[in-house]
């Protein structure tokens, strides 16, 4: 008889896909969670962690495969902490994203949309992303750059990434034989040295840029090195050491400087150019970010009259494209950095509707009072500050495009505006800009009832 407990050993069927990428089966009525596992797969699984109603497991046996099971395209996928869905067929990776949405919307924002449209397809489920930020370390001697591995910080040490642009993979291996010479920051012991390295490359232009992440002052000669780098690699146009000597997971400090070259790269997107430096926000995959922009410009429609609220802006991504078709943009954002580019982007492509501030959007909007027609919000993955929401509430923009990368803190701000009767959840609209990973893109038009 099987027993509920660590260390217990039992069969279950894979049912669907939870919102951190794991595997979720039934063993009576209970729930187990298993990662690595595809929706239909038949498993023997050992219990790892368990409660009362629900336990973690491990996979012992695939007993009989799912159809949707495949391959995955990285040879360290069962240990990288990168991507949880490199072994699910794309089509059931959709499916399940759209699932998630749903069931947020649902069971967090008791909510039902008038209209809940089928998930946009990445046209790139590999290859696509346009930058990372490898964690550096050394091992027996030799520097190592990667992902860590799933919930712990080991470092899992990487060549090439599937997941990645293909045009960094050359980059990834020879700057790490270029870094060896210098120190490395010791994540035990907070010894100075070097601690990421990020790659950047605009994807239809083909400029990259290089970052080091440092704790602790500039070695002699990297400079020097870096200017090297120029000329060695076709395509990088800048190479930057960023200043981070906090201890803790932050990636990026506050100051960054230009070891050779420029401090930013070129991108396009939306028929516009977009200059994106080592440190500012900008969606990770250009072909979606782009599918984004023209959701964003279908639902508002615009008659070429609206004033456009960009709140968390970025460099301008989301409400650039749409500046020549309404009367003003207002974009409003905390990092200073991006709010720089954000006022040279426009004015690089001939923009003069729009206008950039820096400031707190939970701070900032408060004291607008000024009437909107129709506002983007983009926040970070926690959503968006209750300040911000009251403040919505009480100027009431006809129309708000919530665009958001996190299906729950989405349903909960989504569940407040709609709470007092002002507002109704008109349209749904997933989209993946993330193959690959558990994580989904979600757009959601709400009108003033
Ligand atoms: C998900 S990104 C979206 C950026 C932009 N809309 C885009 O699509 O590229 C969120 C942005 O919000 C900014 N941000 C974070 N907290 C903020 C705050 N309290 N007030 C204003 N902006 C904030 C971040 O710096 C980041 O640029």
């Amino acid at each position: 008889m099987t027993v509920w407990q660590q260390g217990a050993t039992l069969e279950l069927t894979i049912d669907s896909l939870n919102h951190t990428g794991e595997g979720v089966g039934r063993w009576q009525d209970r729930v187990v969670f298993v990662a690595d596992t595809v929706p239909g797969d038949r498993l023997r699984v050992r219990l790892t962690h368990v409660k009362r109603q629900y336990a973690h497991g491990k996979v012992l046996e695939v007993v009989q495969p799912s159809e949707q099971r495949v391959r995955p395209s990285c040879i360290v996928a069962d240990k990288c902490g990168g991507c949880q869905w490199q072994c699910v067929a794309y089509g059931a990776q959709l499916a399940a994203k759209e699932q998630l949405v749903k069931e947020a919307i649902a069971r967090i924002g008791h909510l039902e949309p008038q209209t809940f449209l089928p998930i946009l397809a990445a046209p790139n489920p590999l290859g696509y992303r346009n930058k990372v930020t490898y964690p550096l370390g050394r091992r027996h001697g030799a520097v190592v750059a990667g992902y860590y591995q799933k919930g712990s910080h080991h470092l899992v040490n990487l060549n090439q990434c599937p997941v990645q642009d293909p045009r960094l993979n050359p980059l990834l291996t020879v700057l790490k034989q270029a870094l060896q010479p210098w120190p490395i920051y010791n994540e035990q012991t907070h010894e100075p040295g070097l601690r990421h390295l990020g790659l950047r490359i605009g994807q239809r232009t083909g400029e990259q840029l290089i970052t080091l992440v440092l704790a602790g002052t500039l070695p002699a000669g990297l400079q020097a090195e870096a200017a090297g780098w120029l000329q060695q690699f076709q395509g990088v146009v800048g190479v930057c050491v960023n200043f981070n000597h906090q201890v803790g997971n932050r990636i990026f400090g506050d100051e960054t400087q230009v070891l050779a070259g420029r401090p930013y790269l070129w991108e396009e997107m939306a028929g516009l150019r977009f200059q994106i430096a080592a440190t500012t926000f900008f969606q990770v995959n250009t072909a979606q970010a782009e599918q984004l922009v023209t959701t964003l410009r279908e639902w508002i429609a615009p008659t070429g009259h609206e004033r456009l609220l960009d709140l968390y802006c970025g460099v301008g991504t989301l409400s650039l494209p749409l500046a020549g078709a309404v009367a003003e943009v207002i974009g409003v954002e905390v990092h200073p950095a991006s709010v720089q580019q954000a006022i040279a982007n426009s004015q690089h492509n001939g923009i003069h509707n729009a206008r950039f501030l820096c400031a707190k959007a939970e701070e900032w909007l408060p004291q607008f009072n000024q009437i909107v027609d129709v506002l983007i919000l983009d926040p970070p993955r926690k959503g968006c500050d209750r300040p911000v929401l009251d403040a919505i509430l009480r100027n009431r923009p006809p129309r708000i495009l919530y665009v958001s990368c996190h299906p729950a803190t989405l349903a909960r701000d989504l569940a407040y505006l709609c709470a007092t009767g002002a507002y109704q959840l008109t349209k749904i609209q997933p989209l993946d800009m993330f193959p690959q990973t558990a994580h989904v893109e979600t757009v959601a038009l709400l009108t003033i009832s």
